[in-house]
């Protein structure tokens, strides 16, 4: 029988430090996170980001945790149900650290017969600290614990005609009857992972590769698979250039991330006569701490100090009855094949 595993990011158990520390450290020494070797990622997690980081991480959770729990394994959970009501094989959600596990989630579908499982990454992009990660981290565990488990992978979906249509509506439904510009904030990543990723070593940060039409490299370039995002959601909403920004959030440590960071971004745009904005996150599928802390609370706060009136966070796709639709899709076609 033929079964799904949603898997997602994944928060701490519990908005305490402890907790906070426990996650901060599973995710950081993931090789495809903070890709450095083992020993000076060790050192440099526990001696340099573990001793304060999990406070101020943990105060910025405190912030945005819902009674059922973190929102982004509480929006995961409901996505799964949603997505349940709608087949008739076997569904489990996973987190790539934290609960529950990948393993957890395999066992789920093994005690319920399942020997063939499609693994669903829930990023459109492509990354190596996101879909990478999983891919490799669901093949480790299969061979580990699940020999006779078949596992394939839906693979980044950034470029599927219907998700860009199913986020342009999303977006269409929340923006506000008027704003000055529409900013895409994406999570960034640091600019040696995409050279890293790139299979034809050509692609260069301050090239023009990753804008152009056709290029093998795409397939493992984030920063092209945002602009690409960017750009169809754009013409779908039928929006002029001058009205879209795109920037990336989140940077972690002192080496460059991509261009332009979003923080940067917001403490210009009032100046450039940009005051009243509506932003949204296509990086991310489930609202989390990186949407309704950093940038819907934080960089709101930063904006507004900077002379922005309007700032109008719109929401992921969360969710959402067309998204449900083309998940379930997706799925339909495994089953089916
Ligand atoms: C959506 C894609 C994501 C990419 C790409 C990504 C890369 C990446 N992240 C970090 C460091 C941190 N990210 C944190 C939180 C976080 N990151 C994503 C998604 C991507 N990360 C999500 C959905 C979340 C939120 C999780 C939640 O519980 O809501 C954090 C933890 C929070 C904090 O302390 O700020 C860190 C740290 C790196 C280093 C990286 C690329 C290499
Ligand atoms: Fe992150
Ligand atoms: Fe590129």
């Amino acid at each position: 029988m033929k079964g799904i595993l949603l898997v997602n990011l994944g928060s701490p158990k519990s908005t305490s430090e402890e907790d906070v520390r426990v996650y901060l450290r599973e995710f950081l020494m993931d090789k495809r996170v903070i890709d450095i070797p083992w020993l000076l990622r060790k050192m440099i997690v526990e001696l340099t980001i573990l001793p304060k980081r999990p406070k101020e991480s943990a105060r910025a959770y405190q912030n945005i945790w819902w009674d059922e729990g973190s929102p982004l394994v509480v929006i995961s959970k409901n996505l799964t149900k949603k997505i349940e009501e709608k087949i008739k094989n076997p569904i489990a959600l996973a987190m790539r650290y934290q609960e529950p596990s990948i393993k957890n989630g395999l066992t789920k579908l093994a005690d319920k017969g399942v020997t063939e499982v499609l693994v669903i990454p829930l990023y459109p992009q492509y990354a190596m600290s996101t879909t990478e990660t999983v891919v490799e981290k669901a093949k480790e565990v299969q061979k580990k614990y699940f020999p006779n488990l078949n596992i394939s992978f839906l693979p980044p979906f950034y470029n599927d005609e219907k998700y860009i249509e199913v986020l342009s509506n999303s977006i269409k439904k929340h923006l506000p009857k008027s704003f000055d510009l529409l900013l895409f904030s994406y999570h960034g990543v640091p600019e040696r992972h995409i050279y890293k990723t790139d299979p034809t070593k050509q692609c260069r940060i301050d090239n023009i590769c990753c804008f152009e039409k056709e290029r093998t490299s795409h397939k493992y370039c984030y920063r092209h698979q945002c602009y690409y995002v960017t750009e169809k959601v754009r013409e779908k909403l039928g929006l002029d250039k001058t009205k879209i920004r795109q920037s990336f959030q989140s940077r972690l440590g002192r080496s460059p991330w991509l261009h332009p960071y979003t923080d940067k971004t917001l403490e210009k745009l009032p100046a450039e006569g940009f005051t009243h904005i509506a932003v949204v996150a296509p990086a991310f599928v489930a609202d989390c701490l990186e949407t309704l802390e950093e940038l819907a609370i934080t960089d709101k706060e930063l904006f507004i100090k900077n002379g922005g009136k309007e700032f109008h966070y719109i929401e992921c796709l969360n969710e959402d009855e067309n998204w449900v639709e083309w998940l379930v899709d997706k799925i339909n076609i495994f089953i089916n094949q």
